[in-house]
């Protein structure tokens, strides 16, 4: 059976790197899940064996480590283009490169009195405590012209405890869900943005504040919206992001509804007015969309979850 060879990439995937930039005595943390994925023209390597055109996985690992040391890490976003660009422009057999970056933030621990001579004002200069809340991650592709970063964040999880409501849906003979007209909302936010910019020519976004931006403006769209549906939510957080981000022109979500359910207090003769429930872990509803500024095509793969 003659076959021929489909899609293939190659890169060193995972590189765990940790930078520390000193400041005097005053520290900074950058904490990054670096995976490489180079594409081109790499058919002999499948075909025959020939690693004449193979840059091999341990040097991307050794660039992502010796890139850290030699231009630092400004942000995610920076470094994965600093990488993508060195490998498309520096290999000739290499025409792609996809860079997938999570980065885990640090924030400094607070001191109790002052007296050690490493404690400044009222934080220790070198001493971090891992923040509990999401992964920020990015991924950057570059073909050596066109430039595609999707950036966002997964593992935020948000909680409204009223302002929520569920009803008026279809009902077949095996709906079984009461409607609800006051019912908690959660969600763990998985959120992929991809920003405007794809060329050299254009001004790049100031990546940690749009960051932060984006941020905000979803939590704040999920905290003000008055929900009828976890879809009606979902829309709304991503068009205030559309709305309010020029950079950003398509983000993607995926939410699972994480649901509590009231619990029956009856056969212990007590009543249950909305305040202990059971937060069941699965099954969960599992809503996804995109929301794009109007007129532009969508790119963002719709099985982004695990990006
Ligand atoms: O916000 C919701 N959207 C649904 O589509 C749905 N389906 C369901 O059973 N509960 C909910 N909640």
């Amino acid at each position: 059976m003659p076959t021929i060879l489909g899609q293939n990439q190659y890169g060193k995937a995972e590189n765990r790197v940790v930078r520390i930039t000193r400041d005097g005595d005053t520290h900074h943390i950058k904490d990054l899940n670096v995976s490489v994925a180079l594409s081109g023209d790499m058919d002999d390597v499948h075909y025959s064996g020939s690693n004449a055109h193979v840059l091999p996985t341990d040097t991307t690992k050794n660039t992502v480590y010796a890139f850290a040391k030699e231009y630092g890490i400004d942000s995610a976003e920076q470094f994965g283009i600093h990488l993508a660009r060195h490998f498309v422009t520096s290999q000739e057999p290499i025409h792609r490169a996809r860079i997938r970056i999570e980065e885990y933030a640090w924030e400094r621990i607070e001191t109790s009195d002052g007296n050690s001579k490493f404690i400044g004002a009222d934080e220790v200069k070198h001493s971090f405590v891992r923040k509990g809340q999401e992964t920020r991650t990015t991924q950057i592709t570059f073909d050596g012209e066109r430039w595609q970063v999707v950036s966002g964040l997964k593992d935020l999880v948000v909680m409204n405890s009223t302002n929520s409501e569920f009803w008026g849906y279809v009902k077949d003979k095996y709906t079984t869900l009461q409607e609800a007209y006051d019912r908690i909302l959660a969600t763990q936010v998985a959120a992929q943005w991809r920003y405007g910019w794809s060329s050299d020519e254009e001004r790049m976004p100031n990546w940690d504040k749009s960051y932060a931006q984006a941020r905000k403006h979803m939590l704040q769209a999920f905290a003000e919206t008055y929900s009828l549906s976890l879809q009606q939510t979902l829309y709304q957080m991503g068009s205030r992001i559309i709305n309010s981000r020029s950079e950003i022109d398509e983000i993607r979500f995926s939410l699972p509804n994480k649901h509590h359910f009231l619990v029956d207090l009856e056969p212990f003769g007590l009543k249950n007015d909305n305040e202990v429930y059971f937060a069941a872990d699965r099954p969960y509803g599992l809503i996804e969309a995109t929301v794009l500024r109007d007129g532009v095509e969508p790119q963002i793969p719709v099985d982004m979850t695990n990006l």
